[in-house]
């Protein structure tokens, strides 16, 4: 077993229910084995990866001062443009040689969440770059969709209700990244890693990478292998909010980006993530007698805040209180 899975999620689209379980299951198996695997027959087009892809070129080479206007680190709901060496993804490496561009769901400063001033609730902050809102917006929707089909594809293995995901992932705290890797300058990967080895925060990542390269998987061996670009897919994997809600059932396994030499890499994340609140507590159908839950229940935002701390020096306080309960 040493390349993911590729999985033709098409079927999930017929009105003909008869297709959906076999992807279902191979969804499922996928989650168990491996916690990674590429889709092909999503909805998203060619012509919207390619627009996205040059308005993240057009965005990252801006000057730094334009980019620093919505400096993520400024912002109390951790929206807008992280430089370089922000994020230390493994704290035994230097921090991680990459430049992002985060956006969620919009709330106005009068929505309820904002006044109540819940955590990673708030408004985006984008460039001023002619289309790009617009674009983001629409994109940010519809990665939003296909992770509900996946979801939904999930539920029907997993044996719980179909709309168990779409009623959690209403107004939901997911995360549409857009990353920059400036092309690696040492020719050994030790010291200078585009993404240091981590495991994905949340429930399900469906990430766009552009054909560069340098994404690699740990097998059960613990050995690195690439994810190599594979046109026309996204690589989807398990984050340790999923793992945790299904009883390690799921794998959440590590990964990291070693950047190519002389090649910038431009990748693009959607990270799904359910409505704030939600409780975070043994799927129904993941424990029994044998197999007792692991995990004592959580909520969404108290673990996800717990999580950014560990990654961002700058939100540090922020998680310690909401590990605490504070
Ligand atoms: O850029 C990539 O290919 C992977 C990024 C990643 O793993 C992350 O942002 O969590
Ligand atoms: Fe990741």
């Amino acid at each position: 077993m040493n390349s993911l899975p590729i999985i033709d999620i098409s079927p999930l689209y017929a009105a003909d229910p008869a297709g959906w379980p076999a992807v279902a299951k191979q969804i499922d198996q996928a989650c168990r084995d491996w916690g990674f695997f590429y889709i092909e027959g999503h909805p998203i087009s060619a012509a919207r990866i390619a627009e996205l892809k040059a308005a993240a070129i057009d965005f990252f080479a801006r000057p730094a001062e334009e980019k620093l206007r919505i400096d993520i680190t400024q912002t109390e709901h951790h929206r807008g443009y992280g430089a370089i060496a922000t994020e230390q993804l493994d704290p035994s490496k230097p921090s991680d040689l990459k430049e992002t561009f985060d956006m969620g769901l919009h709330l106005p400063t009068e929505h309820p969440d904002v006044l109540a001033g819940k955590p990673l609730r708030g408004p985006n902050r984008h460039p001023h770059i002619a289309g790009w809102q617009a674009l983001m917006e629409q994109h940010y929707l519809d990665m939003h969709e296909l992770s509900k089909t996946l979801l939904r594809a999930m539920t029907l293995a997993l044996g719980i209700e179909r709309d168990f995901f779409d009623q959690r992932f209403d107004q939901p705290i997911s995360v549409l990244r857009m990353i920059h890797y400036p092309p690696r300058q040492t020719a050994s990967c030790a010291e200078q890693q585009g993404a240091g080895a981590h495991t994905d925060y949340g429930c399900v990542t469906l990430l766009y990478q552009d054909n560069a390269g340098g994404l690699q998987v740990q097998n059960l061996q613990g050995e690195w292998i690439d994810a190599p670009p594979i046109d026309g897919t996204f690589v989807v994997n398990i984050g340790d909010m999923m793992a945790r809600w299904s009883n390690d059932n799921y794998k959440s396994t590590p990964h990291r980006v070693i950047s190519p030499l002389g090649v910038d890499r431009y990748s693009m994340p959607f990270f799904a993530e359910p409505h704030p609140d939600t409780e975070i507590s043994c799927l129904p159908g993941c424990q029994d007698a044998a197999h007792p839950a692991k995990y004592a229940p959580i909520s969404c935002s108290d673990y996800m805040l717990s999580r950014f701390a560990e990654t961002y020096a700058y939100r540090r306080e922020e998680g310690q209180a909401a590990a605490s309960g504070a």
